[in-house]
């Protein structure tokens, strides 16, 4: 149930996985929202580009699928330079990081995602290779080990991370440009699911589109994966067409509720409420009892519903607000204790 919400998209169908690619956008232009970040954005490029440098490393913070690979991809073509895409997890040793980091022409983008994730012989490897574009790379093993410094091409570094909290601070203080995206409102939202639908071809009315947009838990990967499902039911049982009638009727048979929180949200507010009487509870706590890593709860669930206030983060631990308890049809005890 509710695969389409995986904040990973992990299952997504090839198809799907297709359509994520052409609903990206690849250009500054085509990117909505976040009008803060990529202001600043747009002047560091224009001015790496004005001056024929490497654009200083940038670092894409924040929850899955508000668009961090996509920047990372467009900030390669405003730039007009190279792309290498890696992750943290998958370099294991210092020397593929070194192979990665010789390939690269100057100015090129290399691309690491889940960077929270390095290891700390690879992180400090990246160390010098930030600063000073310098790397050490070893000759032989053995008795006639030793090691040479050889010197790279100045490139960008682009790092991504849902889990902020986790980097070292030597790593994050070698980004030059910290950039965290936040969620979108339901009107950015709209915006991108009427850019989608027209690049699926697909009537929508506006309505319809913002009543996916205000259901798809402020994250446009949301936004796109639950177009493409109500597009299927808008085929299949409507006339093609999205209207508002169609796209309830779809994102209630998805088992997306009223206010677009998925099912680990709705568990985690409802643990909260039975288990804890509403809070104050430990993020630890919540997090055992709901089966789920505290740091992804801190960083990918929590945001949410903090900003969308169901959740207050007090000194003895979070609390659930009225909001939830409306939210999920319970009686708030403020009001009941008062009455008995
Ligand atoms: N600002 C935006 N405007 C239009 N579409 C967007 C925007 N941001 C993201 N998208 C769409 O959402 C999808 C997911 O974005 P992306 O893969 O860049 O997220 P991410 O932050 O890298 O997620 P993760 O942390 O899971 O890797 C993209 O395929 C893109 O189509
Ligand atoms: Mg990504």
């Amino acid at each position: 149930m509710n695969e389409h919400l995986d904040p990973e998209a992990n299952n997504l169908t090839p198809t799907d996985r297709d359509i994520e690619r052409v609903l990206r956008p690849q250009a500054f232009e085509d990117f909505t929202g976040q009008e803060k970040v990529m202001e600043n954005l747009k002047i560091f490029v224009q001015a790496a580009k004005l001056r024929g440098e490497a654009l200083d490393h940038v670092l894409l913070h924040g929850p899955p699928g508000l668009g961090k690979t996509t920047l990372s991809h467009i900030i390669a073509n405003e730039m007009a330079t190279g792309i290498k895409v890696t992750s943290g997890p998958v370099l294991d040793k210092p020397g593929d990081l070194a192979g990665l980091l010789t390939g690269l022409d100057e100015g090129d983008i290399l691309f690491i995602d889940e960077i929270h994730r390095l290891s700390p012989l690879v992180e400090e490897y990246l160390y010098s290779a930030m600063e000073d574009f310098k790397i050490d790379i070893m000759l032989e093993t053995g008795p006639n080990a030793r090691s040479v410094q050889i010197s790279l091409n100045p490139f960008t570094l682009v790092g991504a991370t849902t889990r902020s909290g986790l980097l070292t601070a030597p790593l994050r203080a070698r980004f030059g440009i910290n950039a965290r995206l936040a969620y979108y409102d339901a009107k950015l939202l709209t915006t991108i699911v009427l850019r989608s639908s027209e690049i699926l071809r697909t009537p929508i009315s506006d309505e319809g589109a913002y009543e996916i947009a205000r259901r798809s838990r402020g994250t446009p990967r949301i936004a796109n994966a639950l177009l493409r499902r109500t597009r299927d039911f808008a085929q299949i049982k409507g006339n093609g067409n999205i209207d508002t009638e169609i796209a309830r009727y779809a994102l209630d048979a998805l088992n997306v509720d009223e206010h677009g929180l998925d099912e680990m949200d709705n568990r985690i507010l409802v643990t909260i409420i039975d288990k804890f009487k509403g809070g104050p509870v430990g993020l630890k706590t919540i997090a055992t009892a709901v089966g789920e890593d505290e740091g992804t709860i801190e960083e990918v669930y929590e945001p949410f519903l903090i900003q969308e206030g169901y959740i207050m983060r007090t000194s003895r631990g979070r609390e659930v607000t009225e909001a939830a308890y409306k939210h999920l049809k319970k009686n708030y005890p403020g009001q009941t204790g008062k009455l008995f």
